[in-house]
C-alpha cells in the first residue's frame, strides 16, 4: 500500500499567490499539503515561516517543503540555518533538476516576485519527480551536515 507523501508549504506575503497555485498542483499530483501560512495579504516576517517549515521537517510532519518569499533569498537563508534543511533557491527547470539529482534538496525555494507562475509550476513538478543520484553526490551532501572532514 502506498502512503501519501506530505509536502509542507509556507510563504511570506511576497509568495502567497504562488503558494496557492503550487498547493493546488501538489494536491493534483497526489501529495498531501501541509499549509503553514501565511494565508493573508498582511506583511509578515519570512524567517518565522522558514522556522515553522524546518520544524515540520524535523518532527516528521512532512518529508519535503516548498518556501516562497518575494525573491526566495531571505527565506532560503533562514531555512538553511538548520542542519537538516537543504533549501535550494531555484529559478529554472535545470536548477530544479540539479537540486534533486546532485544536492538532494529537501526544500524548494522560489520568489513570488521573480519567478512566473508557469516556470514555478514546472520547477515544482521536476522537484517532486526527480530522484537524488547518490554516488559521489552523497559524499558531498553528507559534508553539508558536518558529517565529513572539515
Ligand atoms: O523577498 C523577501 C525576502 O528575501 C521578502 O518577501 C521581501 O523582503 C518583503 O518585502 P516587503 O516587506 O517590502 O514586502
Amino acid at each position: 500500500m502506498m502512503s501519501t507523501k506530505i509536502m509542507a508549504i509556507a510563504c511570506d506575503h511576497g509568495g502567497i499567490e504562488l503558494k496557492e497555485l503550487l498547493a493546488k498542483d501538489l494536491a493534483a499530483s497526489g501529495w498531501s499539503v501541509l499549509d503553514l501560512g501565511t494565508n493573508g495579504p498582511e506583511s509578515v516576517d519570512y524567517p518565522d515561516f522558514a522556522v515553522t517549515l524546518a520544524d515540520a521537517l524535523k518532527s516528521g510532519k512532512a518529508e519535503r517543503g516548498v518556501l516562497l518569499c518575494g525573491t526566495g533569498i531571505g527565506i532560503s537563508i533562514a531555512a538553511n540555518r538548520f542542519p537538516h534543511v537543504r533549501a535550494a533557491l531555484v529559478h529554472d527547470a535545470f536548477g530544479a533538476r540539479m537540486c534533486r539529482q546532485h544536492n538532494d534538496a529537501n526544500v524548494l525555494v522560489m520568489g513570488g516576485r521573480t519567478t512566473g507562475p508557469e516556470v514555478a509550476r514546472d520547477c515544482l513538478k521536476i522537484f517532486i519527480e526527480t530522484e537524488f543520484e547518490g554516488g559521489r553526490h552523497a559524499r558531498r551532501v553528507s559534508k553539508l551536515s558536518g558529517n565529513g572532514p572539515a
